[in-house]
């Protein structure tokens, strides 16, 4: 059975991995930090790991992806994306305003992971606008500190599944800023996996590094995608943090590297003088709504 390592149980990751395995077996192995979830798989302790690498809202796709990029050698072998649906979770009770209701001005502080305290902006300032806000590693490990330290006002921002995970209660449900907010997750790790959905296409993703002072050399790489109609859904530029004012271009082609054109085109920007890494060449899958069965 594949072992994969994801942030701990109750977190939006660890659903949308159970929602993609659509119950097929796997052995998720939990980790506090998602820089622990990465070193898993590097150093061979999982086979994959699951890494949360876009928002709608608030993405953490930047230090995750340079992860992907500087830090570890694993291809990415699958796309998907998940709803992330935040909550204001607390100990039954603490906040109860003895009508039914929610009294908010007793909540001192606010504990979530940054990306989900980000989605949730609007909410905080116009409920609790004093409330010390404090990130941790994990949704989960929010609502797991919360539920250790009832009676001091503290709330954690999470999912339903890390309020049921800890026995915990949501005080006000749906709290993110957009009600469409997904995130973009990426499954890496050295081999492919047989993954229990049909995917709605391929994707590749390729990072170019450009020849120093070749004018127009970004509008050629471009160029060879193009003539060729190759569809790109994402070109970023990242800092190479080897060089001040250096950058690696991330680029995704909606292709499998085993098409036709797409390997002509990368041997032409290689011809350009340009360095050529490919990061994976992946199926992706979209959210279907269905509720993840919770193993
Ligand atoms: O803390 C979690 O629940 C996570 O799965 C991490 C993470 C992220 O890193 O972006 C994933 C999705 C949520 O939107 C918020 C946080």
């Amino acid at each position: 059975m594949k072992s994969i390592a994801v942030l701990p149980q109750g977190t939006t990751s660890h659903e949308a991995l159970l929602y993609l395995m659509k119950g097929e077996p796997c052995r998720p192995v939990f980790y506090k930090l998602i820089s622990d979830v990465f070193l898993a798989t590097a150093r061979g302790e999982t086979d994959y790991s699951v890494i949360p690498v876009e928002n709608t809202i608030e993405g953490s796709v930047s230090m995750h992806m340079d992860w992907l990029i500087h830090e570890v050698d694993l291809p990415m072998q699958a796309e998907w994306i998940y709803p992330s649906v935040q909550n204001l979770i607390a100990n039954p009770g603490e906040f109860a305003d003895g009508k039914g209701g929610v009294d908010y001005s007793g909540i001192v502080k606010i504990l979530s992971h940054p990306v989900a305290m980000a989605q949730c902006g609007h909410f905080i300032r116009s409920h609790a606008p004093t409330a010390e806000l404090e990130t941790v590693g994990s949704t989960s490990e929010a609502v797991e500190i919360v539920k250790n330290n009832p009676g001091k006002g503290w709330a954690a921002i999470g999912i339903e599944l890390g309020a049921k995970t800890f026995g915990l209660e949501i005080i006000a449900s749906k709290i993110t800023d957009h009600q469409n907010n997904f995130t973009r997750f990426v499954l890496a790790g050295p081999d492919k996996l047989d993954i229990p959905r049909v995917s709605i296409g391929s994707k590749t993703s390729v990072l170019v590094t450009l020849p120093e002072d070749f004018p127009g050399a970004l509008h050629q790489v471009l160029s060879a995608f193009a003539w060729r109609k190759l569809n790109l859904s994402r070109i970023e530029s990242r800092p190479t943090k080897k060089k001040l004012g250096t950058y690696y271009f991330h680029i995704d082609v909606l292709e499998p590297l085993e098409s036709v054109l797409l390997p002509a085109a990368i041997e032409e920007i290689k011809a350009l003088g340009c360095q050529v890494r490919i990061l994976g060449s992946y199926p992706t899958y979209t959210y279907e709504e269905e509720k993840a069965e919770v193993q």
